[in-house]
């Protein structure tokens, strides 16, 4: 099974389709190798709308695309999986819903133990974050760099989040993050091509 690695990008929070695309395209043109769409605000015509778009471009450039919270639409979409944290559906209600060939990636915060038993139930990567602070998500709990030494044996993906920029980016991939989720740090201004090619090139 394809699992993530390299640069994940996490879409900006938009009703501006128009621009969420070429956004977005900037980013897998820059070698983005999973896109997770996140919204919290559209409506679910716009979010179907702009999921379906989203994952035939992610499809396009053989790129995973995974859904945040919402397993519905993930099924609706034919995405490779979805993306689940303390607040939404558990891990064993998204595997019976998308089936053994599906992706799905939980949220552990700075908790290596949730990690463990996130992983004994079924999800194929975890996330640790906020590494850095979140302009995105002020409030997400602190998550040491030094866990991604601590879960070398997890034996899924680990993926970091929060607040990376081109600026700490090598911090994260030297502390072993298999993967790094990326929104404001990626699609905030002009140049998201470039700057994907920059956090990209961590993993060559
Ligand atoms: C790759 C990745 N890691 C963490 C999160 C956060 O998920 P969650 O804690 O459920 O918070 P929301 O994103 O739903 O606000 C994520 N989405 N993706
Ligand atoms: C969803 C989420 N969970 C922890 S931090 C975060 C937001 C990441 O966005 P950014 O890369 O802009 O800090
Ligand atoms: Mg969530």
């Amino acid at each position: 099974m394809p699992n993530v690695s390299g640069l994940y990008a996490i879409t900006p929070d938009t009703d501006n389709s128009e621009q969420l695309i070429e956004q977005v395209s900037a980013a897998l043109d820059g070698g983005a190798r999973v896109l997770q769409y996140r919204n919290k605000g559209s409506d679910t015509v716009r979010r179907l709308w702009q999921a379906n778009i989203l994952a035939s471009l992610a499809r396009s450039r053989h790129a995973l695309f995974i859904v945040n919270d919402d397993i519905e639409l993930a099924q609706a979409v034919k995405a490779d999986g979805v993306h689940v944290g303390r607040d939404d559906a558990a891990i064993a209600a998204a595997r019976a819903a998308l089936g053994p060939a599906a992706l799905i990636g939980a949220s552990c915060y700075n908790d290596i133990a949730l990690a463990r038993a996130a992983v004994a139930a079924g999800a194929n990567y975890v996330a640790f974050g906020a590494v850095f602070p979140s302009a995105t998500k002020p409030q997400a709990v602190a998550a040491p760099l030094a866990l991604f030494a601590q879960s070398i044996d997890l034996g899924v993906p680990r993926v970091a989040i929060g607040g990376i920029t081109t600026a700490n980016a090598g911090q994260v991939v030297a502390a072993g993050a298999d993967a790094i989720a990326v929104i404001g740090g990626l699609f905030d201004g002009d140049g998201i091509a470039e700057r994907a090619a920059t956090l990209a090139a961590l993993f060559d």
